[in-house]
């Protein structure tokens, strides 16, 4: 069932409710594949079933998991760019098949259009993470492109999340360093929720908070655990994502997971679309926001080095021009979600900010 996560049931005794929705099974391991029959059995729901993908993960892992459905009514979608209209279309063909469950075989973008299209259409969806790119595997929030960037919607979570290592493992390491960056990225996303609770009084959930910043310590302690074609780095990740997912969930929004750093990437993406992937677009917002927060950005950025992440505008074959243009307009992003990108920061500590990045 979809329910607001936010949703405040008034009550003459006490007038604070909130429904906080969580993956029942979450399998991650060697082959973990071979799980969704008995998974979808286990979970009783029978009846026509979706097979979200993406263009490349269809190829390969997707149609693994096309075959191990191949007794039971599937049609199969595309992804594309995560918009409304896609979301809209990919819903239609969700009706006219009848289909009670989504199975989403993907990364990112697939995985939030299920959640989106599953909450829209109340059925529920299996999220299936062929990357550890992105730490919306677990979470009740999808990110939606729009005209006005980025928008973080409330959205339904997974009800069974299946993450086999033995395909992350095998996925580019690029995919992999992203995912941590985007965990790194909470180091940030935290300390700008607790500058907004100074000074604006916005609530902060301690649980949450302290969830998200364990999550990216423990991450940044195994940094060196974390190298290509391994299944123990894509368990290590594959936990962190999980976790820092699930204090997006308690928290009912992405605040935990999502500060300055964030609007940063949504805007970078906005001004050189497709430059970046999301989590390599967040480490460098990472850096530059622990630059303007004072701490200790030098010490984000070996960790970003040692994981394999770009760590600079050059890296990510972009200007510092645009790098710079992007931190001057993180600000237009979700202007709501105050950070220390909404701090009036001025063009010359702009470009102060991204020359750093290039120190030694
Ligand atoms: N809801 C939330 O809480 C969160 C949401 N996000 C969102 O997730 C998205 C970013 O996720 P990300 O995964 O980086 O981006 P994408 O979903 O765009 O995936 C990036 C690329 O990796 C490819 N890919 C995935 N798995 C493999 C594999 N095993 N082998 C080869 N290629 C593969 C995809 O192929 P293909 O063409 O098949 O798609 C795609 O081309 C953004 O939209 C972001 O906003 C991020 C963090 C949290
Ligand atoms: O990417 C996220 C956390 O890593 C959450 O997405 P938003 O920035 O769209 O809220
Ligand atoms: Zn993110």
């Amino acid at each position: 069932m979809n329910v607001d996560n936010n949703r405040i049931l008034k009550d003459k005794t006490f007038d604070k409710s909130r429904w906080i929705q969580m993956p029942r099974n979450v399998v991650v391991g060697h082959d973990a594949l071979l799980q969704i029959p008995g998974i979808i059995d286990d979970l009783g729901v029978a009846g026509p079933i979706m097979l979200l993908s993406g263009a490349t993960t269809i190829q390969t892992v997707g149609a693994r998991v096309a075959e191990l459905l191949q007794e039971r009514p599937v049609t199969t979608c595309l992804v594309g760019r995560i918009t409304y209209d896609e979301i809209q279309r990919i819903e239609e063909a969700a009706k006219e098949a009848g289909s009670v469950l989504i199975i989403a075989v993907g990364g990112g973008r697939v995985i939030d259009t299920a959640k989106v299209v599953s909450y829209n259409l109340d059925i529920q969806f299996i999220s299936v993470p062929t990357a550890a790119s992105h730490d919306g595997i677990a979470s009740s929030r999808a990110s939606v492109v729009t005209d006005a960037g980025n928008v973080s919607v409330a959205a339904q979570p997974p009800l069974a999340i299946v993450a086999d290592t033995g395909v992350i493992a095998t996925a580019p390491h690029r995919l992999l360093a992203a995912g941590c960056a985007d965990i790194i990225a909470n180091y940030t996303a935290i300390l700008d929720w607790e500058l907004s609770h100074r000074l604006t009084g916005e609530a902060i959930s301690e649980y949450a908070l302290t969830l998200s910043k364990i999550t990216a310590e423990i991450l940044v302690n195994n940094a060196d655990l974390v190298s290509h074609n391994d299944e123990t780095a894509a368990w290590i990740v594959v936990k962190a994502l999980f976790s820092s997912g699930i204090a997006m969930s308690i928290a009912g929004s992405s605040r935990p997971a999502s500060g300055g750093e964030h609007k940063f990437a949504h805007m970078l993406e906005r001004l050189v679309p497709d430059s970046a992937l999301h989590g390599e677009a967040c480490g460098l917002g990472t850096i530059i926001g622990m630059y303007f927060h004072g701490g200790d950005w030098k010490g984000i950025r070996a960790s970003l080095r040692r994981i394999g992440a770009p760590t600079t505008p050059k890296d990510l074959g972009i200007s510092n021009e645009t790098c710079v243009e992007a931190v001057l307009r993180a600000c237009e992003i979700r202007p709501e979600r105050f950070t220390i990108f909404d701090t009036g920061i001025t063009r010359e500590a702009a470009v102060a900010a991204v020359e750093a990045l290039y120190e030694v």
